[in-house]
């Protein structure tokens, strides 16, 4: 970090948090600022998708629903916009119409932050952009952990025979080598499945499953433990489908599936997670046409607020 401590948000009790620009949490933009530790990075997208479109609108509703945020975290005990500097970096323009060129252009964008030394979480979306941010953390750390939330495994083979959709990033990924074998785990796993093979298959990729019925029976103390020690010391990379919440939580979404989990449960295991070696982020599917009360958008604005929350952990204070 430069020696001028960081520039923070904008002071709510200063300017209305009702006023003025949207950046996430009201951090400064990425211009306004020598170099950044921490960036959130908005990434309007939804070619990959299914069932319902909408997540292309999931930056923009993130950040409008992200004005209430304060900045101390007293579950973690941090200041992350005080120990980290901390932007928002604006929205990456992907194209649209052409699936593979925008899977390109996101992983050179990452590439880019990653050799200016700034650690991305970003922020809307459909699924399909895990793939370009895991290959460009990949390029850096080498095969990294990852612990996926998710109602969905997204280690289907293909759609109408499309390798990249948002049901496949994770199985992309396996086959390029990007993942540690040895630490891979689906969170919050519920719902129908075209058949047991998705099971096998994904098993025989090296996921672990820890459903949203386990998170239940086992209670978040143990989640925790359980994933942790699966993921050690390795370099993780957090991927969040806000379907893991349960549609009474997060309406707002492509795919939703009943019997998910709450945002509290989902916030406690995130907070378990303080101290390991976090390399990046993802806060997906958050589709705002679906969502009421902004229910859905400040939930994974919430999220992402963890998870920079976590980051910051990392840069020394
Ligand atoms: N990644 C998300 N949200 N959904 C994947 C669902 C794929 C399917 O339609 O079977
Ligand atoms: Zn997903
Ligand atoms: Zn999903």
């Amino acid at each position: 970090m430069s020696e001028q401590s960081p520039i923070g948000p904008v002071d709510s009790s200063q300017v209305p948090r009702f006023a003025g620009f949207a950046t996430f949490a009201r951090l400064p933009r990425i211009d306004e600022v020598e170099r950044a530790d921490i960036a959130v990075v908005g990434v309007p997208f939804d070619t990959g998708v299914s069932y319902r479109p909408g997540a292309r609108f999931g930056p923009a509703a993130l950040r409008e629903a992200s004005r209430l945020l304060r900045p101390y975290h007293p579950g973690l005990d941090v200041s992350p916009f005080a120990r980290a500097q901390v932007v928002d970096a604006g929205d990456i323009a992907l194209n649209p119409f052409h699936i593979g060129s925008a899977i390109e252009t996101l992983q050179d964008e990452a590439q880019r932050f990653a050799a200016a030394g700034t650690r991305m979480v970003t922020v809307g979306g459909d699924h399909t952009i895990a793939l370009p941010l895991l290959r460009a953390a990949a390029a850096q750390h080498g095969p990294v952990a990852l612990l996926h939330f998710d109602a969905h495994l997204d280690t289907w083979d293909t759609y109408f025979g499309e390798p990249y959709t948002h049901g496949t990033p994770f199985r992309r990924a396996s086959e390029e080598g990007l993942l540690d074998t040895s630490a891979l785990c689906h969170v919050g796993t519920r719902g129908p499945l075209y058949g047991k093979r998705d099971l096998d298959e994904d098993r025989r990729l090296g996921f672990g499953i820890v459903t949203s019925g386990d998170v239940l029976r086992r209670g978040v103390a143990d989640t925790v433990a359980a994933l942790s020690e699966r993921i050690g010391d390795r370099p993780l990379y957090i991927s969040v489908d806000i379907d893991v919440l349960d549609p009474a939580h997060a309406p707002g979404t492509g795919t939703p599936e009943a019997g998910g989990m709450t945002s509290r449960e989902l916030l406690e295991i995130l907070r378990g997670l303080a101290g390991h070696r976090i390399v990046g982020a993802d806060v997906v599917e958050l589709a705002p046409a679906y969502d009421h009360a902004e229910i859905t958008a400040i939930a994974a604005s919430h999220v992402a607020y963890d998870l920079v929350s976590l980051l910051s952990l990392g840069v020394s204070a």
